[in-house]
């Protein structure tokens, strides 16, 4: 209520004052009001008088405003908010209220509770104003309302669950959908009720434990709790809870997230990390994991363990020929095998391909009775690993091979302990394949010079370490030179001359032969074009013979490869003879059968190599579309004093007979052999009686003093 001169307290002060000490009072308490005060003349609003809140609210001093009408100044928003106003006023003696804005001379617009009352001065009717400004007031509510729907929408919205309880009563205040949906219980189901008449939370008694962090810590973050919806199903949930005081009581706000299914998935990841996808088996991770917990714990216990290494024999081929999905199926099927055949705290692990461990562990006795034990559980394994498979239609066997390491006798760590298990187990494929084989320390040395053999090889082509040697290929009637073998020779750094049985077979099997193979047919065909060029060969009766490993010739473009070479050092392709041994035919026969009769029809011609030491399969030599057949020096060597000998190159040569082959003898190096293969009827041969395998310079040379 504005102060007025007819209000009782001016009228109570007034009694006791003058007219003049009242105006000056009233004066006084116009100017200190809070509230603006204007005084206008009631007809048109000229601006009579204001107070300096007027002045400072408004920006109006009186010098500017004085003899100038509210409307004039833009003060009201529109001229009919003064006339609601002067309308008020005549209805009442009371000062009349109005909820309006002003306007202030910078534009900005004010909200506020205007009262008016007319006075009726001596010399005229005037209204006065007392404006009540709420600007900031209004503001600051719509400011609150604003930000309670904002965290109302919040609240309510949010995908998490939240939840407000009183934290001693345990009464639930408030809940979002959120918690709807996590819990299945709707916000009336709940509030008003307690936690405790509900198992949401699913351990109660941690509800305790939590405030109680709550207390220490200030707040909760990120805990996995166990909780239960309404239809009793477990739910992991992460939860953060925080204190609130609502109206003096102490209440937690508590946010749940349901994450059942990212620990779902995060248990599903792991899983995949430490398992083999195929077989569903503990993967090399997961082994290495257990490996070493085991290695602790039989020392713990003076226990001995075993740790199994097994590879399936000749598995590639299955793949190769069968195809993958059958493939699979047997390593399903192993699996199957190896984990029934052991016993449930040993672990069966897939490292990859066809590499299988097994680890034993928690074997008691002596170190011989352990070895013992192991090597039968072993010879199972293999047994049960072999037993024929019935897939597709196919009847299928498969070999296992098994390297084993002691623990911890092989190895106290464990990648000591694969690395030796591996080692034993390359013996055991070594030795024939279908094999056991317990780790001994010999094998670590012979494994170590291998990998030193192998990175020098490495190197070997880069630095021209190899050589080809050429050894005449001869036929007695005449004594004519008809070919040369190229033979491998590798000048080793440190070694000195190192012959290729002590290194072919690593580079075939580390895969190296693919580049030093294709060096050597270059360096062949080179050779071979030189002499021609020289004319100290016939291109017309002559073969030079080229050693292909297996894995060479099942490069998928080994005919294109043999082709481009004879291409580009231009010799004739009938030169042009390939050796090869029975291994080639273990994979794809028909493979092998088409890619031979390509080279064929190219014009090369071919020579089974070793014949007679390998599988000798008939059928195999009947589909092979050879040339000739080389009877290995073995039999050659032993030919004249092992009647058994004498009658397999006697079986040789009359196969090669039967089948229209040319046949020649290797390793011969005495007259009495070559007497007994002329005898047979057997002209060609090569070896040490003849020549040893000459350099390109002394092979050259040789060939000239023939021709001289
Ligand atoms: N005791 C005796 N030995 C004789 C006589 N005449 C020749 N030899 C040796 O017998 C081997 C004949 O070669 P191979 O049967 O193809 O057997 C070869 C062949 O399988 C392989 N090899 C050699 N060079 C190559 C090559 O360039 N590529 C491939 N893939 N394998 C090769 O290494 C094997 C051994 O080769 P080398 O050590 O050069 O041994 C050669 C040769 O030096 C003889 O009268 N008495």
């Amino acid at each position: 209520m504005p102060i007025t001169a007819d209000s009782p307290l001016f009228q109570l002060t007034g009694l006791a004052l003058t007219a003049k000490e009242s105006e000056k009072h009233f004066a006084t308490l116009f100017n200190l009001s809070p509230n603006v005060v204007l005084l206008t003349r009631f007809e048109d609003g000229l601006i009579c008088n204001a107070n300096r809140h007027f002045e400072t609210t408004f920006g109006w001093p009186m010098s500017d405003c004085m003899g100038r009408t509210t409307l004039e100044i833009g003060l009201w928003m529109a001229a009919q908010h003064r006339e609601m106003a002067l309308e008020k006023t005549l209805v009442t003696d009371e000062p009349a209220s109005l909820e309006t804005q002003w306007r202030s001379r910078d534009g900005r617009t004010h909200d506020g509770t205007l009262y008016t009352q007319q006075i009726d001065l001596s010399d005229g009717l005037y209204l006065l104003s007392t404006f009540i400004d709420n600007t900031e007031h209004i503001r600051a509510q719509q400011a609150l309302k604003a930000s309670e729907e904002k965290f109302a929408r919040a609240f309510h919205s949010s995908p998490d669950a939240i939840i407000i309880t009183e934290r001693d009563s345990g009464r639930y205040i408030e809940v979002n959908d959120g918690f709807s949906r996590l819990s299945g219980y709707s916000a009336s189901d709940v509030v008003n009720r307690t936690v405790f008449e509900f198992s949401i939370m699913a351990d109660i008694t941690q509800r305790t434990r939590l405030i109680q962090e709550i207390e220490e810590k200030g707040k909760v973050r990120n805990r996995e709790l166990l909780g239960r919806n309404k239809d009793g199903e477990l739910i992991t949930v992460d939860v953060s809870i925080d204190p609130l005081l609502l109206d003096g009581t102490p209440c937690l706000l508590i946010t749940a997230r349901d994450i059942s299914q990212l620990k779902n998935a995060q248990a599903q990841i792991q899983h995949l990390a430490y398992h083999d996808s195929l077989t569903n088996l503990p993967n090399r991770a997961l082994l290495m994991d257990r490996l070493s917990q085991q290695i602790a714990l039989l020392k713990r216990h003076n226990l001995r363990g075993a740790l199994l290494f097994l590879d399936l024999d000749h598995f590639k081929h299955i793949n190769d020929s069968l195809g993958h999905p059958v493939g699979d199926s047997v390593l399903k099927i192993i699996t199957a095998r190896l984990e029934a055949s052991v016993r449930l705290e040993d672990t069966v692990a897939r490292l990859g391909g066809d590499e299988f461990v097994v680890l034993i562990s928690g074997l008691e006795g002596s170190r011989e009775e352990v070895v013992d034990q192991v090597q039968r559980l072993a010879n199972t394994l293999r047994e049960l690993l072999s037993e024929p498979m019935f897939l597709d239609g196919h009847r299928l066997q498969v070999t296992p091979s098994i390297g084993i390491a002691l623990i911890p006798d092989h190895g106290s760590t464990p990648a000591d302990l694969l690395k030796r298990a591996d080692i034993a187990l390359y013996r055991a494929k070594d030795s024939g394949r279908n094999a056991i084989q317990m780790f001994h320390a010999t094998m670590q040395k012979a494994a170590s010079d291998r990998l030193r053999l192998e990175n020098d090889l490495r190197q070997a082509l880069a630095r021209g370490e190899f050589s080809l040697s050429y050894q005449p290929q001869v036929d007695t009637r005449g004594n004519r030179i008809v070919g040369a073998e190229a033979l491998l020779r590798w000048q080793h750094p440190s070694l000195g001359h190192l012959a290729p049985s002590q290194f072919i077979q690593v580079m075939e099997e580390s895969g190296m032969i693919l580049e030093v193979g294709n060096w050597i047919l270059e360096e062949a065909c080179k050779t071979g074009r030189e002499l021609l060029g020289k004319e100290l060969i016939d291109g017309n009766d002559f073969s030079l013979c080229v050693n292909i490993s297996p894995r060479q010739f099942r490069q998928s473009d080994f005919v294109e490869r043999v082709e481009r070479c004879l291409r580009t050092y231009g010799l004739p392709n009938r030169l042009l003879k390939l050796e090869i041994t029975e291994g080639i035919v273990i994979q794809n026969l028909d493979d092998t059968i088409a890619k031979m009769l390509q080279l064929k029809h190219l014009g090369i011609s071919f020579a089974m190599d070793d014949f007679g030491t390998g599988y000798s399969s008939l059928t195999y030599l009947k589909r092979l579309p050879v040339d000739a057949l080389k009877i290995d020096q073995s039999f050659v060597r032993d030919a004249t004093t092992d009647p058994n000998d004498a009658e397999i190159v006697r079986a040789i040569v009359a196969m090669a007979a039967s089948l229209n082959l040319a046949i020649i003898a290797e390793g011969v190096e005495t007259q009495e052999q070559l007497d007994f293969l002329a005898q047979l009827d057997c002209h060609f041969y090569q070896g040490f009686l003849f020549s040893e395998p000459l350099s390109a310079a002394g092979f050259e040379t040789l060939l000239r003093g023939r021709f001289l």
